[in-house]
């Protein structure tokens, strides 16, 4: 990656750290669920107001940048990726374990150009993690150097009945865990661009591997993603897991 994106790298993790400070305060006093479009589908006020708080303060450093943002696409605005350098937005990833309080909640921040992740940040805001990536040169914990683990006895952290499960409640930490050498995979069918755009090459970049649930490339519009520390891991994910597609998340708004 040219160097011209180290600025923006170090202004999403100084922005990152920024949003965690919020959600940390709002875990105390304001988890209020404002909309709930399913049981696991709900959407706080911390959310909205963590979202605005990075499109604001990166929109003043870098005006010309686009966004695709969990809530602004909630609130009717376009999921497209483009040429252009854009950040794609979790700004709670993890809203469920935030109104339980439950302690794994995460920002998410990747950054494309020309449609490919140049750099993803993952602030796990209550351990204080910050994980981060850039293409081609490395995953970092905290400014560790991160490597998958080498286990291919698998614990993976999403539902089947064939390896061991955990879970931990949300894609983007997920991830961290495979990055980290914690897990050997990840899978969901059903996240979205911002919930595993910055993950994804957190685990890419610490040696991991990613695959569509039908065994293809990876498209982060599809909503389906297999992340795993090897190939054979993936591989078999892919095959113990009957697989069903979701509405992309770039297709025509509906008029
Ligand atoms: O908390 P979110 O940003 O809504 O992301 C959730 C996602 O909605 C849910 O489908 C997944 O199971 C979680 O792992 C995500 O992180
Ligand atoms: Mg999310």
């Amino acid at each position: 990656m040219a160097d011209v994106w180290q600025s923006s790298m170090d202004h999403a993790v100084a922005v990152a750290r920024k949003a965690g400070e919020m959600v940390r305060g709002a875990l105390k006093d304001d988890r209020t669920v404002m909309t709930k479009s399913s049981a696991v589908d709900l959407v706080t006020q911390t959310d909205q107001k963590v979202e605005q708080l990075i499109i604001q303060s990166v929109k003043e450093k870098f005006p010309t940048h686009r966004f695709i943002g969990e809530e602004s696409v909630a609130a009717g605005e376009s999921c497209n990726l483009t040429d252009d350098p854009t950040w794609i937005i979790d700004p709670i990833d993890g809203t469920t374990n935030f109104v339980h309080a439950f302690p794994f909640v995460a920002v998410s921040i990747g950054f494309s150009v020309n449609k490919q992740v140049e750099f993803g940040v993952v602030y796990s805001c209550l351990e204080d993690k910050m994980f981060t990536a850039r293409r081609g040169r490395g995953a970092f914990c905290n400014g560790e150097p991160l490597q998958v683990s080498e286990q291919t006895d698998a614990l993976v952290t999403h539902l089947t009945c064939v390896f061991r499960v955990r879970g931990a409640g949300t894609a983007a930490i997920n991830m961290c865990l495979v990055a980290s050498g914690c897990a050997e995979a990840y899978y969901e069918i059903g996240i979205h661009v911002w919930d595993v755009a910055a993950g994804s090459l957190i685990v890419s970049e610490a040696g991991g591997v990613l695959l569509d649930v039908d065994g293809g490339d990876v498209d982060l519009m599809s909503r389906r993603i297999v992340a795993a520390n090897n190939r054979t891991i993936a591989e078999r994910i892919v095959k113990e897991i009957e697989s069903f597609t979701l509405q992309r998340d770039d297709a025509p708004l509906q008029s």
